[in-house]
């Protein structure tokens, strides 16, 4: 991956203690002596979130890299947020494609090891990286478009729910929607207000309930995703909707978009500890590690 772009970053000094974490996780290094230091774009690439800044078109793409399956790991999910902040605060980039580094998959959802066989403050601060994520994306002030390169069954589909636009690779083997029921466990209140928002109250009843998983054309009648397209021509349309997004006054635009989800997130908002709490107590129940676990073998098995 061939990057140019140079990025200004604060001496390490200047930052909170939580920024010196970040640094470390992104892989950045002030030289002796630092007053602020000049990174390459190439450092910004961080482990399991790839991240290819366009300066000259106002752009950058964000891969998730996370094989096999682009599980939403706790690092994965830390490294999305930090990179998704840098980018808010880089003036240079008004929209970003989220897409996949995993070929065939874009994400496999939350990453059950996460959920399975733990202790409860893993739960809790697992459940608070996922919310936190999840804030992030659907208040972000950038364009984002989602270019759904494969599957994207329920944390993946979520994802890409946050985004304004999605366009999906029309691989009938690839499948997308919130399939928690076939887990047995329930899509927190705030998927399912994000789905309701995007595709309606009867249909997301319906989707919820059954665990819906949906191949492109469907994805597209129910209105999930808004383009299906070749393979190969996912990014390249995911880059154009997002030149057309572009097009609008960002001030109106964030405006109007923040009028459209704010009191949806602020749903969230108003009982994060509550949630975490419910999560918590919820995933710890004996019945709810035995289907996850019996989940996890079930995929295990398929190989053999
Ligand atoms: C009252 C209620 C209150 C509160 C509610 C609280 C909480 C509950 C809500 C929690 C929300 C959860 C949302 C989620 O995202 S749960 C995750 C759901 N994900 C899935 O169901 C997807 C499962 N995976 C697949 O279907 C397939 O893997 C996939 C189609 C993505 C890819 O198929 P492929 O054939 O290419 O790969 P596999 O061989 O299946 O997998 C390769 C290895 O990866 C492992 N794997 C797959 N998915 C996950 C995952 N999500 N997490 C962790 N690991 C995963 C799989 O086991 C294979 O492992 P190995 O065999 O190689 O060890």
């Amino acid at each position: 991956m061939a990057l140019t772009a140079v990025i200004r970053v604060p001496s390490r000094a200047l930052l909170r203690p939580w920024a010196r974490l970040r640094d470390a996780a992104l892989g950045w290094i002030e030289p002796a002596g630092g007053g602020g230091v000049e990174v390459s774009a190439q450092r910004f690439a961080s482990q399991k979130v790839l991240v290819e800044p366009d300066p000259a078109a106002g752009v950058a793409v964000m891969k998730f890299k996370n094989p096999p399956v682009n599980s939403l790991s706790l690092e994965l999910l830390t490294e999305l947020v930090i990179s998704l902040e840098k980018l808010e605060n880089d003036k240079t980039v008004r929209g970003v494609v989220l897409t996949s580094d995993c070929p065939g998959i874009f994400s496999a959802g939350l990453d059950l090891t996460e959920m399975c066989g733990r202790n409860p403050a893993h739960y809790a601060e697992y459940w608070k990286a996922v919310q936190e994520m999840w804030l992030r994306l659907y208040l972000s002030n950038l364009v984002l478009v989602a270019a759904i390169n494969g599957a994207s069954p329920a944390g993946g589909c979520l994802i890409a729910l946050t985004c304004d636009y999605r366009v999906m690779a029309d691989n009938p083997k690839y499948c997308i929607g919130l399939n928690e029921t076939l887990l047995g466990i329930v899509a927190p209140f705030w998927f399912k207000d994000n789905l309701v928002n995007t595709i309606g109250h009867r249909a997301s009843e319906r989707a919820l309930q059954l665990g819906l998983l949906f191949p492109p054309t469907e994805a597209l009648q129910v209105g999930m995703v808004d383009k299906v397209v070749p393979k190969d021509q996912v990014q390249s349309t995911a880059l154009s909707v997002l030149a057309q997004w572009m097009a609008i006054p960002d001030h109106a635009r964030q405006l109007t978009k923040n009028m459209m989800r704010k009191p949806t997130a602020d749903r969230l908002l108003k009982q994060r500890d509550a949630d975490i709490q419910n999560f918590v107590s919820f995933i710890s129940r004996d019945s709810i590690q035995k289907s996850l676990q019996m989940y996890l073998e079930k995929l295990k098995q398929k190989k053999g």
